[in-house]
C-alpha cells in the first residue's frame, strides 16, 4: 500500500469504528482484524501503519468525531509531512480543502470533565501503558521467572510484579505459555493484594471476568481453601479455565449468576465469606491508556446506570460476609460517583459496616478508599476501598 492509501485505509477504519462507538457494536481492535482479514494484500507493515493512524486518531479525539476524515486530518493538521498524501491520486484521501478543519484535539470529553476525581491527571490518562506481569506464586518465584525476561524491571511495592516495554510480545514467551507469568496491570494487582486473603480463607470474586483477580487471589491463597469465581456472563467465565489450568489454581470454582437474580445463586454462601471482592462493572475512565475509544462509547445515560448497577452489586454482596469480614470494592473508574462516591452511599445505607485504612504504598487516599492514576503511580486508574463488616 502506499503511504496515501494507508491513510485513507485508516479513514474507512475510522468510519467503522465511530459509527460502531455510536450504535454500541465491536470494538476498535475487533473491526481493524476483521478489515485485514478481507485484505489478505495488506502487509505486516502496511497493517502496522494503519492501525498506529487509527490509535493516533482515537487517542488525540475526546469527543467522538463526526467523520473518519475529520479524525484523520486533525492528526495530518499537526504533521505537516502527512498533509501531503491527501493528494487525491488512486486510493488516496482527496486533497484538504482549505479551511477544511479536523476533529477537535482533547484528552477528556467535555460533559466529564466535572466528574472525574480531582487528583487525575488527565493527560496521563492518555500515555502508553506498559505490558505488567505477576509472578504465579503456584508455580514460580519472581527469581526463577527474571532470567528468562531480561527486558523486565521490577515494580516497586510489588515483591510478584514485573514490567516490560509497552508491545512487548509476552504471549510468545514460554514462561507465558507455562503459566509461570500472567499479564496484570500493577493497579489490578495492588487490588488483590489489598483483599489480604491468606490459606484456607472462603474468598469469591463476585465479578470475575474472565479472572484476571481471581487468579492473584489463587496465588495468595497458595491453592487451599474455597475460591469462587462468580459472573453473569458465562463465556467470561469460560475464559477463566483454560488460564486457571494453565496457572494450576484448579481449585477455584466457577458460579455463573443470573443476571437480577444473583442472590439466589449466591444463597448457600450467605453469611461465610472472609472476604468478597467487587470488582464491578464500571466506565472504565482508569483504562483509556489501553482503550482510548472507550471515551466515544460512555454517555451520561450509561454512566447513570452503571452506579445504578454497582450499588446494586454492593447491596446483594454484602451479606455473604461473615461477621469480621472484609468487602473490597474496585473500580477501574476515575469518576467520583463510581468510586468514592458509592463507597459513601453504601455506608449510609448499611449500618454495622466501616470502611478502614488500605495499607499500600501506592496511591492517594480519596474518600473512603485510595485512588491509583496513571499519572501518579504509573499503573492503569483504580478506585477501591475495603469494608469491614462489624463482628
Ligand atoms: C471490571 S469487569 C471484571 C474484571 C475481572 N475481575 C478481572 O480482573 O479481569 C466486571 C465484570 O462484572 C461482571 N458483571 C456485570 N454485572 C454483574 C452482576 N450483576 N453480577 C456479577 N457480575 C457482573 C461483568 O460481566 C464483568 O465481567
Amino acid at each position: 500500500m502506499t503511504p496515501s492509501a494507508r491513510i485513507q485505509a485508516a479513514i474507512d477504519l475510522l468510519d467503522a469504528i465511530i459509527a460502531s462507538a455510536r450504535d454500541g457494536g465491536p470494538a476498535a481492535d475487533t473491526l481493524i482484524a476483521r478489515y485485514f482479514k478481507e485484505r489478505r494484500y495488506a502487509g505486516s507493515r502496511d497493517r502496522r501503519a494503519v492501525r498506529d493512524h487509527v490509535y493516533d486518531a482515537i487517542r488525540r479525539a475526546a469527543e467522538r468525531p463526526e467523520t473518519g476524515r475529520a479524525a484523520m486530518i486533525g492528526v495530518a493538521l499537526e504533521r505537516p509531512d502527512m498533509t501531503a498524501l491527501f493528494d487525491g491520486s488512486t486510493h488516496a484521501p482527496l486533497p484538504i480543502e482549505p479551511g477544511e478543519t479536523g476533529a477537535e484535539a482533547g484528552a477528556v470529553p467535555e460533559w466529564l470533565q466535572g466528574l472525574l476525581a480531582d487528583k487525575v491527571e488527565q493527560d496521563a490518562l492518555l500515555g502508553r501503558a506498559p505490558v505488567d506481569l505477576r509472578v504465579n506464586r503456584l508455580k514460580a518465584t519472581p527469581e526463577a521467572v527474571a532470567p528468562a525476561l531480561p527486558d523486565a524491571t521490577s515494580i516497586a511495592g510489588l515483591p510478584d510484579g514485573l514490567r516490560l516495554p509497552e508491545g512487548f510480545p509476552v504471549e510468545q514467551q514460554a514462561a507465558w505459555k507455562d503459566g509461570l507469568v500472567e499479564v496484570q496491570d500493577a493497579g489490578s494487582q495492588w487490588i488483590a493484594a489489598a483483599c489480604g486473603v491468606q490459606p484456607g480463607m472462603t474468598v469469591v470474586d463476585l465479578c470475575a471476568g474472565a479472572g484476571g483477580k481471581t487468579l492473584a487471589l489463587a496465588g495468595a491463597m497458595a491453592g487451599r481453601g474455597t475460591l469462587v469465581a462468580a459472573d453473569t456472563i458465562r463465556s467470561r467465565l469460560a475464559r477463566l479455565e483454560p488460564r486457571a489450568a494453565r496457572a494450576d489454581a484448579t481449585f477455584i470454582e466457577t458460579l455463573l449468576l443470573d443476571q437480577s437474580h444473583e442472590a439466589r445463586g449466591l444463597e448457600s454462601l450467605n453469611g461465610q465469606v472472609d472476604v468478597v471482592l467487587v470488582d464491578a462493572p464500571c466506565s472504565g475512565t482508569g483504562t483509556w491508556r489501553r482503550n482510548p475509544e472507550a471515551r466515544w462509547r460512555l454517555t451520561q445515560a450509561r454512566l447513570d446506570r452503571l452506579v445504578a448497577e454497582q450499588a446494586r452489586i454492593l447491596d446483594f454482596a454484602a451479606p455473604l460476609l461473615a461477621p469480621g469480614g472484609a468487602l473490597v470494592y474496585a473500580t477501574c473508574a476515575l469518576t467520583e460517583r463510581e468510586g468514592r462516591g458509592q463507597v459513601e452511599a453504601f455506608l449510609a445505607r448499611h449500618a454495622g459496616w466501616t470502611a478502614e485504612p488500605i495499607d499500600l504504598p501506592v496511591g492517594r487516599a480519596h474518600g473512603a478508599g485510595l485512588l491509583l492514576t496513571p499519572g501518579h503511580d504509573g499503573s492503569d486508574g483504580f478506585f477501591f476501598a475495603r469494608l469491614r463488616r462489624e463482628g
